[in-house]
């Protein structure tokens, strides 16, 4: 299958990334985001995103335009899905928000269109579950920050075809990204991997055992990682990180994933990372 229209749903850090990279791919892109507020937000990231590049004379002022131009702003879901061939569902982590979306959207898509999730975490197959299209369901999950990273975990439901998951994982090489399959377990293999380590490095915090600046050192002169794991915390968001350890607690039922209380105190105190100007570190706005 021909892709040429792509919808992404959510324009936060993930979802304006991802139309982005889309848009300077070549695809006619339609960004919706649940106020307008919020997609002209992440209108102005990928502008300055781009401005950055033409300052590095990566590209020019005429493609910058070119990609701009291609991605629409879409206020309303009808007219974002309507048209789509494949829809990118970018919002928060949460398996009651995005069920009720994809039900929404599978009444509004064209009967050929693709849905696939961004989530982290959470089980493809019963996003799936929530349409009457699940064969035509899958995850594909891009890695922060999506301009950059060249990871796509393309994670198959139980009922994805095959036809869909080669058209997904074509998409993805045709964004400049690597695909690798993977099966539907909680948190796939990136975040039942990395996950859990961000967590231990919040318990060394919570514990007392050294400062967020020590641990992030720790890491990063001891193992070569490029961000310190609290960095990193911040920089994903630590809602998102909490979602991410819950899904991991229930999923498996082991209390090896159980989500630091600290994380817990931080997110219930609006303490979302570099998103919201606070975390571990404190950022300007
Ligand atoms: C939670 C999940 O479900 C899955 C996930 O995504 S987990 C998170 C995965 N991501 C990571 O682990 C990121 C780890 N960090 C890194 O790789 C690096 O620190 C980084 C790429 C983010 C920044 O790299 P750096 O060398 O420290 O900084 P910097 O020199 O400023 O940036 C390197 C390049 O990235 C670009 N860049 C950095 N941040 C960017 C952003 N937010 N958006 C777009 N481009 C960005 C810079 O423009 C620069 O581009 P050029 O090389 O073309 O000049
Ligand atoms: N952060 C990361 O590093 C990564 C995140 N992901 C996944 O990507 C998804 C988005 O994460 P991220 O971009 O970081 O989150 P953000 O909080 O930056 O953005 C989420 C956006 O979705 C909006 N939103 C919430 N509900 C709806 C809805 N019903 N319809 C449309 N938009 C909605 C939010 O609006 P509002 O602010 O008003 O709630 C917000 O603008 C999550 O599933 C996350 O797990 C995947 C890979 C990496």
């Amino acid at each position: 299958m021909s892709i040429q229209r792509f919808t992404v749903i959510g324009a936060g850090q993930m979802g304006s990334g991802i139309a982005q990279v889309a848009a300077q791919s070549g695809f006619e892109v339609r960004l919706h985001d649940v106020k307008e507020e919020l997609i002209r937000k992440g209108l102005a990231g990928i502008e300055k995103n781009l401005n950055r590049q033409v300052s590095k004379e990566r590209i020019s002022e005429a493609d910058r335009d070119g990609v701009l131009s291609r991605i629409q702003p879409a206020v309303t879901l009808e007219e974002a899905a309507n048209e789509a061939d494949i829809v990118v569902e970018a919002v928060v982590e949460n398996m009651e928000v995005k069920t009720s979306l994809f039900r929404r959207l599978d009444g509004m898509c064209p009967t050929h269109a693709i849905l696939a999730s961004n989530t982290s975490s959470l089980p493809i197959t019963e996003i799936a579950a929530a349409t009457q299209r699940p064969e035509q369901v899958i995850g594909m999950h891009f890695m922060n920050p999506v301009p950059v990273m060249k990871l796509v975990e393309v994670i198959r439901g139980l009922a994805t075809s095959d036809a869909v998951y080669k058209t997904v994982e074509e998409l993805a090489r045709a964004m400049g990204k690597t695909p690798v399959e993977v099966n539907d377990f909680p948190g796939f293999v990136s975040n039942r991997v990395l996950m859990p380590m961000i967590n231990e490095a919040i318990y060394t915090v919570y514990e007392g055992v050294a400062t967020p600046e020590a641990v992030d050192e720790v890491m990063k002169l001891g193992m070569n990682h490029p961000m310190g794991p609290l960095t990193l915390a911040d920089f994903i968001g630590l809602d998102t990180c909490l979602y991410i350890m819950e899904t991991l607690y229930e999923g498996f039922g082991d209390s090896k994933y159980r989500p630091c209380p600290l994380l817990r105190k931080y997110v219930k105190a609006g303490w979302l990372g570099k998103k919201s100007g606070r975390g571990f570190y404190v950022y300007e706005k």
